[in-house]
């Protein structure tokens, strides 16, 4: 069984993602880190975000970087989704997203394309949202607690430039695949999310 899990930025998709993949006993893949490792690399390589042929240089990252703190940095979520708008980083990742999703058995993979590009075969498609301040207090909340000092209205204004970005760019935009299910986790908690995506999962299959 396949399981696609899309949204915006800090929507709860990835807490969503990995207990459904507990759940199902499926192997989980966050997509998000990948693009977030190519935006490390570049910064790191002293490269410019901006240009497609920088970011494709910085997308054959070693995997090592994918266990660094500093991929959950606010700043690093901003620079992958400067480098997730070029066609040319999304083709670079995409046969990995691919061979996950299309592993024996299934997998649940959370990010903004999953159920329209990586894996439009999905056998369950999730759309997690929440309203954007509840997001931004949720990711603040997060960030504070990893020691960062940084503002609650900077990590809105964030996430909302991110939201724009990842909406806007013409390469796989984040939007709902037409057979996804809509979860709206603004008033509910983590577990009542839980419990409402695996029943939505539930009777994705069961039809
Ligand atoms: N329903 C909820 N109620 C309260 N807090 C939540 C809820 N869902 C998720 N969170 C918290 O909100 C933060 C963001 O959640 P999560 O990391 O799952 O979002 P995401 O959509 O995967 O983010 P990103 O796009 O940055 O990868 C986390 O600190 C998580 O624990
Ligand atoms: N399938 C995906 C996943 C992510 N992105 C881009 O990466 C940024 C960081 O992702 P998070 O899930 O960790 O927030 C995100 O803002 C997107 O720009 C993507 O394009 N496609």
């Amino acid at each position: 069984m396949i399981i696609a899990v899309d949204g915006p930025a800090a929507s709860g998709k990835g807490t969503i993602a990995r207990a459904l993949a507990k759940h199902y006993k499926l192997p989980y893949l966050d997509t998000g880190l990948l693009y977030r490792a190519v935006g490390l690399s570049v910064q790191r390589m002293g490269l410019d975000p901006e240009r497609e042929a920088d970011a494709v240089a910085a997308s054959a990252f070693d995997d090592s970087l994918l266990e660094d703190p500093a991929l959950r940095d606010d700043e690093t979520g901003l620079l992958a989704s400067v480098v997730s708008a070029h066609p040319l980083v999304r083709a670079a990742l995409f046969q990995r997203q691919r061979r996950f999703a299309a592993q024996p058995g299934g997998a649940v993979l959370d990010g903004r394309d999953i159920g329209t590009v990586i894996a439009p075969e999905a056998d369950a498609k999730l759309f997690v949202k929440a309203t954007p301040n509840i997001r931004a207090q949720r990711r603040h909340a997060e960030l504070q607690a990893r020691g960062s000092a940084i503002s609650k209205d900077r990590v809105l204004a964030d996430i909302r430039a991110r939201d724009a970005r990842d909406s806007g760019r013409s390469a796989a935009p984040l939007a709902m695949a037409a057979d996804a299910a809509l979860l709206d986790t603004s008033f509910l908690s983590i577990e009542a999310s839980v419990q409402r995506a695996v029943a939505l999962v539930d009777a994705r299959v069961k039809r």
